[in-house]
């Protein structure tokens, strides 16, 4: 990898918050961005990569993108793929720099950022999108790719080869794709009439599962809620999220104050950290049949064991830009598998369809081959500054083809957006 004399690292901005999207409890004013990261080779192919952000603070994801940098650049496509396992441990695992995390915090979205341009790259070299280069690799080479430290005691090497069974059924997922639900009807900072509107627009495009923010106003969740159940009808799914707006008991009782409205699940009712916390939630929750959602802020494969273990959760929210890569991605699907817990990705965020599609694509096809209880998040936002944009089709996404992971963005968006030099933000400073 080179850096050929150019930035291979930026904060790219999107002024989301103008118009509430993406608003929820405790993010209510997100401004939807990116640490985006170019890998060149010397041979003149390109890698892209990012992590989510909010916006203010990418500066320091950046920086942590350069402070891993130097175990980048220098490096061979082919000698990181050959012992990606081992490439993944240097990342994470650095002498000095671990003690920044380990794998959490600002330098575990900074491994995400530079490790999904690795695979971005990986995947352009083989001429193939991401989730078809998983998909055709041995179980032996998925495996090879995972750190199982921490993870052993719930996942072998052996048994992770021995859930990989080989290809199936990618036919279906060619003709129907992957099914998907939208968040992007009821972010919490939406009037009525939007709600309504858009749930009605989504319901006639044939949208069927729906998320609604809550957690600020229980009164206003209960008319919120209540608008929607009508204007979906009982027959769609509803599912609540409230970003972890709670203490433990208040979840379970404001949450029951919304069981009527019969949500298939509530996401991070709590601190993401409190995996016994949310263990009292789905048992306190389980009569109701309300499942527990969560994992958009879960940094690591060992917050997800544990959770696991402690049937702290109904639905593994994996999430392509929180967790070390498709590596650490790998490990979490794997382990949810073992525990016959279903995956349901988190997406709300600029690029998260993008890059997660794949992840939930392999996840069919090699792992899961179910889709019950199962469904990928989808969010209406920003595609259109990406040069392979999502595909969806009946409210499902369609496995993209292009090569790649999916998060190259267009230049002239990168040159606009850019923080605070590209002209969208020169704009606004300047109002
Ligand atoms: C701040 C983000 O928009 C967040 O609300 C996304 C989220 O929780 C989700 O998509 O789920
Ligand atoms: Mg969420």
């Amino acid at each position: 990898m080179t850096e050929g004399g150019r930035r291979i690292n930026l904060d790219v901005r999107f002024p989301t918050s103008l118009e509430q999207h993406g608003s929820d409890a405790m993010h209510t004013d997100p401004d939807y961005s990116a640490a985006y990261v170019v890998l060149h080779t010397a041979c003149g192919l390109r890698g892209f990569g990012l992590t989510f952000t909010l916006g203010k603070g990418t500066e320091i994801v950046v920086l942590a993108v350069e402070a891993l940098a130097d175990l980048v650049v220098g490096k061979s496509l082919q000698d990181i793929v050959k012992d990606f396992r081992g490439f993944y441990r240097l990342l994470t695992s650095d002498g000095q720099m671990r003690w920044l995390g380990p794998e959490k915090g600002v330098i575990q979205l900074a491994t995400a950022a530079v490790l999904n341009a690795v695979w971005d790259l990986w995947a352009r070299a083989e001429g193939k999108p991401l989730w078809k280069l998983l998909v055709d690799m041995d179980p032996e080479q998925i495996v090879s790719c995972v750190d199982f430290r921490y993870i052993t005691d719930v996942l072998t090497e052996k048994e992770a080869l021995d859930i990989l069974v080989g290809a199936q059924e990618e036919d279906r997922m060619m003709k129907e794709g992957y099914p998907a639900y939208t968040t992007s009807c009821a972010w919490l900072g939406y009037s009525d009439q939007q709600l309504k509107q858009l749930c009605t627009d989504a319901l006639k495009s044939g949208w069927t599962k729906f998320k609604v923010k809550v957690g600020a106003n229980l009164d206003d969740d209960i008319h919120r809620c209540r608008l929607i159940r009508q204007t979906i009808g009982p027959n769609n799914t509803l599912m609540i999220d409230a970003n972890q707006r709670w203490d433990v008991a208040e979840a379970i009782s404001w949450v029951t104050s919304l069981s009527e409205f019969k949500p298939l699940w509530i996401e991070e009712p709590t601190s993401p950290d409190d995996i016994l916390g949310h263990a009292a939630i789905s048992k306190a929750l389980a009569p109701l049949g309300i499942g527990v959602a969560t994992g958009e802020q879960c940094a690591n494969r060992v917050m997800f064991k544990q959770f696991l273990q402690a049937s702290a959760l109904q639905f593994v929210q994996i999430d392509s830009c929180r967790l070390g890569s498709v590596n650490e991605n790998l490990a979490v699907l794997l382990m949810a598998h073992k525990f016959q817990v279903p995956v349901c990705p988190h997406a709300g965020g600029v690029g998260l369809c993008e890059l997660v599609q794949h992840l939930i694509l392999f996840d069919y096809i090699c792992v899961s081959a179910s889709l019950s209880n199962r469904m990928c998040e989808y969010v209406d936002h920003l595609h259109e500054h990406f040069t392979s944009p999502v595909v969806i089709q009946n409210a499902h996404y369609m496995p993209p083809k292009d090569p790649g992971y999916s998060c190259e963005m267009l230049e002239s968006s990168v040159q606009r957006h850019q923080y605070p030099e590209g002209d969208t933000w020169k704009l606004l400073m300047n109002k």
